[in-house]
């Protein structure tokens, strides 16, 4: 058959034409909505600064590089390159990283942003059933969400702190002694021994039972909880990897993911049985065995099923247990490596009649009073979570609506980063800020004498938050319940109109906190999903590193290569950890030699700047470890 002139590979010219104007049509509708959604001045997401993309695979080469997964320092070098707010794509994913702290409210505040569905992929480290927990809960506004937050927030209150302390004090004495007597002077992985410190202290505390994790034999929990870790990473890399255990159940590696979680849920099990063998409780009862194990479902009125209590069980152990660990490994890190720190700790211990010397082996007993009154100790450790946030690859939230961030139109389903280690780490938040410096925490009164700077970047947020958390343990802290509760009861956006019905210190708290929310120290977060156990958490760091320091004396084993090495080997696992293990040698200060003594006592006028240099090639030591590399050795095979 003949063809008009206008006939192409067999499609009429009317088609073509058709099809041409449909194209048009489209373009043209995509450029009136942008155009429409730009109007109120705001720019498009992809005009934001961000990494030169590569086709197809966009920005995905920044995160496959490297030898080891460092998603902080990936978000913090970009930063310093793009600036406070940036964008990342990856396929199928858009992210915005923010570090600029004026534009957090939007973000932690209220209402602010949903978590990420990333955090219920943690969901199987809880139990089997999918059950949420307080960590995994996506939103702010579910009643369930609130409803927990309320009720375990009395377990946090002062009170209950004082009455499990002596038993958190204790542990950490039991832990002194084991390493004296098994490892003095060898070097220890410290994220291992504080990892099993910090479960001893959140099982005393919280269900009354002892794990007794501190006398390094083996730990069900520790040993499964690394395992179990390890997988939700290898799902993230390997999606298909759950599906080809379900298929192929016979395999070693399914075989031993099975038995890892098994047993892991059999401990969490343990838990929620205890918690019943000890009902009923009294109404006045602040434990949280008590609180959890008297928690009811609202329709019914019954208690909480087995299985829901062991999703909140397992949650407050894992958040609590981890954080807690590694904040305390990256303080320790902190004093056995950056000069002059150390020496002004052991000052300030010996004033306080908290440092063992050969002449008096047992010092005075840590108590809640006096550790509200050592500044060098606070600033290290506030120093040490502001460069180490143990956080520290992000906080992530999601644009479940289409939103407004520092003049630029975040599109509906973006991920929103806040990265603590970034917002620490760049030089518009903190000047100098891969320098260890206590200067930023402390105030020098003249006469020698030092005391937490009343400006801190730390002491602000709190105290304007009355909260008070991390500078003060033991100090009383009246409305905290109240506030807690108002925190959940009350929307802080002051949208509601509700604002004049409330009492007038919650208004204050009100207006006060947004301003909080703008400092750019977060280690806890910021928020309504800030840190529920916070004040718990610092004690205990407080108390572990007081009884530490005040007994041994520091340095970081050779075989980490320095700060360089330790700096390297950073990884952003659920916690900012390093890979392989954090060595550092423990020496009794009883038995302190003569000359590493007269170092001790003389303090160099300025604590902090750059890491010692350590001797390369000391003679191998025993090592006591059981680090989380080589647990994951099992996983590789
Ligand atoms: C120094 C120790 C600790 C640090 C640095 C720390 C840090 C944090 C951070 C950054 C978050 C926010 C996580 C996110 O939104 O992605 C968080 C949440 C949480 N933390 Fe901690 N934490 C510590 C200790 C504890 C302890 C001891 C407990 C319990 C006893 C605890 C329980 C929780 C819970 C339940 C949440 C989730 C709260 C919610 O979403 O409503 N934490 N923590």
């Amino acid at each position: 058959m003949e063809r008009t002139s206008v006939d192409i590979m067999g499609v009429s010219g009317w088609v073509m034409l058709q099809i041409a104007i449909g194209v048009l049509m489209a373009v043209g509708w995509s450029y009136m909505r942008r155009r429409k959604k730009v109007k109120g001045g705001l720019k498009r997401y992809e005009e934001l600064p961000g990494p030169k993309e590569w086709p197809l695979i966009r920005n995905l080469h920044h995160v496959l590089t490297g030898p080891r997964p460092q998603i902080h320092n990936m978000w913090t070098n970009l930063a310093l390159k793009h600036g406070p707010l940036f964008r990342f794509r990856v396929p199928f994913k858009n992210f915005v990283v923010v570090s600029d702290p004026k534009l957090i409210p939007a973000i932690l505040g209220r209402p602010g942003l949903p978590k990420t569905k990333m955090y219920q992929l943690t969901s199987t480290l809880f139990n089997p059933y999918g059950h949420d927990n307080l960590f995994t809960y996506l939103n702010t506004n579910e009643a369930e969400w609130k409803a927990c937050r309320k009720a375990f927030a009395k377990s946090m209150s002062p009170e209950s702190i004082r009455a499990v302390f002596p038993k958190l004090r204790d542990r950490s004495k039991l832990l002194c002694e084991e390493v004296r007597k098994k490892r003095n002077g060898a070097p220890l992985d410290v994220q291992d021994a504080m990892q099993r410190l910090a479960l001893d202290m959140i099982m005393l505390a919280a269900f009354s039972m002892d794990t007794q994790a501190v006398r390094f034999g083996e730990s069900v929990i520790l040993d499964s909880l690394h395992f179990c870790f390890e997988d939700i990473f290898w799902r993230l890399a390997m999606p298909w990897r759950r599906l080809l255990y379900r298929a192929l159940p016979w395999l070693p590696s399914a075989r031993a993911n099975k038995g890892y979680h098994d047993r892991l849920y059999a401990a969490w099990g343990a838990i929620c049985d205890h918690i019943r063998t000890m009902g009923p409780y009294d109404r006045e009862d602040g434990s949280f065995s008590a609180i959890i194990g008297t928690m009811t479902e609202p329709e019914t009125g019954k208690l909480w099923s087995r299985e829901k209590l062991m999703a909140h069980a397992a949650g407050v152990v894992v958040a609590g247990m981890d954080t807690t660990a590694h904040a305390v490994a990256w303080a320790l890190y902190c004093v056995a490596t950056y000069p002059g720190v150390q020496e002004k700790l052991v000052a300030e211990l010996e004033g306080a009649g908290l440092l063992a010397t050969p002449s008096m082996p047992e010092p005075r007993d840590v108590d809640l009073n006096v550790l509200h009154e050592l500044p060098v100790l606070d600033a290290i450790i506030k120093e040490s979570m502001r460069m180490f946030p143990v956080g520290g690859s992000g906080i992530g939230r999601y644009a479940d609506r289409d939103i407004d961030l520092g003049g630029y139109l975040i599109p509906k389903g973006t991920e929103v980063a806040v990265c603590l280690h970034t917002m620490h780490m760049v030089p518009w938040n903190f000047p100098e800020p891969t320098r260890f410096s206590l200067d930023r925490w402390l105030q020098d009164s003249g006469s020698g004498a030092v005391s937490q700077a009343p400006d801190s970047p730390a002491s602000r947020p709190c105290a304007e938050a009355g909260q008070e958390c991390s500078s003060a343990p033991g100090a009383s802290k009246q409305a905290e319940h109240e506030q807690q509760a108002a925190e959940v009861e009350q929307p802080r956006d002051g949208q509601s109109g509700q604002a004049s019905s409330q009492p007038k210190h919650r208004r204050d708290l009100k207006e006060t906190r947004g301003e909080a929310l703008t400092k750019p120290y977060i280690p806890f977060s910021a928020g309504p999903r800030d840190c529920l156990g916070q004040r718990f958490g610092m004690t205990e760091v407080l108390s572990m590193m007081a009884t530490i320091c005040g007994r041994f004396h520091l340095e970081l084993d050779p075989q980490m290569g320095g700060e360089a090495g330790v700096l390297e080997r950073q990884i952003s696992s659920f916690t900012l950890a390093v890979d392989g293990g954090l060595f550092i040698q423990f020496h009794d200060r009883t038995q302190v030699p003569a000359q590493q003594a007269a170092s001790a006592a003389a303090v160099p006028s300025e604590a902090g700047g750059k890491a010692k240099q350590q001797v390369p090639g000391s003679p191998a030591r025993p090592v006591f470890s059981m680090t989380a590399s080589s647990r994951r050795g099992d996983l590789r095979q």
